[in-house]
């Protein structure tokens, strides 16, 4: 269906090379083109005020320099949806803060995994969180280094790890992780398969750590459950609607998505362990159409983008 009904929607985007290329891709421009929304490449290293015009910017950049490019055209253009707010952005850069978005919304039934931020890495004898653990960076800032993740089994897994990193209780689920994307009113829910379970008896057997690029043998090796990924039931869609609704207002976003596990020990009960802002929609069918219609419900503010 093509909408010529009104001037086309401009849209500025604002991204790293490679997710330009992996967002940008020809079905979206065109899908888009169809129904009013043109998505036009800004050049971060000039001036916005400069560019355009724009009915609304998209960006997915971190550095200072493009920060204050953003402010100085959002204090000119006070009434353009930005998408999103370096300031809501920002919450999910750092782990605890990402995570304590989810514990302030009291959903039954949700949580987080048990964990602490370690800003070094000594004097860790009396840590109070139970084997295994997952150590994560604390920025989850988009860098190589801040998907370098690695399971703990035991005391001596904790030396060698760079601090600042947040441990987390690694948490049993079935080696399948669901996936929730979200763009303003629409969501979906998928599942990916994830790290396998580790039983007790296969936790003895394993010593140190381990980076997540070999945890994938851990079945090969016997060292997880095998997983039913087929077989694994979606979490219920009215609990995963509470924490879209939720999470989109108490982190004033409309582009993330979430990653939640359900937990072995209750099957009733689902933790949140991951938030990420801007995520990679294209690999959701029909991504073409949620972001058009996401990007037309901006311009015209049926989605408040914040402080816009
Ligand atoms: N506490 C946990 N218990 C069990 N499994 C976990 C836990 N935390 C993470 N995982 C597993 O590790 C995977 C990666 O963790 P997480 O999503 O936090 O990292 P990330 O680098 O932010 O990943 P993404 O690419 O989704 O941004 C999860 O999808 C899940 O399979
Ligand atoms: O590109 P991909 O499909 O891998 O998308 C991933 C995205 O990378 P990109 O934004 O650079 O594309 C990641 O962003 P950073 O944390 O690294 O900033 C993060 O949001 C992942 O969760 C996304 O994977 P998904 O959750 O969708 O499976
Ligand atoms: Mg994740
Ligand atoms: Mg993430």
């Amino acid at each position: 269906m093509s909408n010529l009904s009104s001037k086309p929607y401009q849209i500025g985007y604002a991204l790293t090379p490679k997710k330009e290329q992996t967002f940008i891709v020809p079905s979206l421009l065109s899908y888009a083109s169809q129904n009013g929304v043109v998505l036009t490449k800004i050049d971060p290293t000039k001036p916005l005020i400069q560019q355009g015009p724009f009915d609304c910017i998209l960006h997915k950049l971190y550095d200072s320099d493009w920060k204050q490019n953003l402010q100085d055209f959002a204090s000119r253009n006070p009434n353009i949806p930005i998408i999103a707010s370096p300031e809501s952005i920002d919450i999910l850069r750092n782990r605890i803060s990402m995570l304590e978005t989810v514990s302030k919304l009291k959903i039954n039934n949700t949580g987080v995994p048990k964990q602490i931020t370690i800003t070094e890495v000594t004097g860790l004898e009396n840590l109070k969180l139970n084997f295994p653990l997952i150590a994560k960076p604390l920025d989850a800032d988009g860098s190589e280094t801040s998907h370098k993740l690695h399971l703990i089994f035991d005391k001596d897994g904790l030396n060698n790890l760079t601090a600042p990193l947040v441990l987390q209780e690694f948490v049993n689920h079935g080696g399948v992780v669901f996936k929730v994307y979200v763009a303003g009113k629409y969501f979906r829910c998928v599942k990916r398969k994830s790290l396998p379970d580790i039983s007790e008896e296969k936790l003895v057997n394993l010593k140190g750590s381990l980076p997540f690029s070999q945890v994938s043998n851990l079945a090969a090796a016997g060292g997880g459950e095998g997983c039913k990924f087929e077989k694994t039931e979606m979490p219920p869609e009215s609990l995963v609607k509470e924490l879209v609704e939720g999470l989109k207002e108490e982190l004033r976003l409309n582009l993330f998505n979430f990653d939640v596990i359900r937990d072995g020990k209750n099957k009733e009960n689902y933790l949140v362990i991951d938030i990420n802002y801007f995520p990679g929609y294209a690999k959701m069918p029909d991504f073409e159409s949620v972001i058009t219609d996401f990007l037309r419900d901006v311009v015209h503010k049926d989605i408040n983008c914040g402080d816009n």
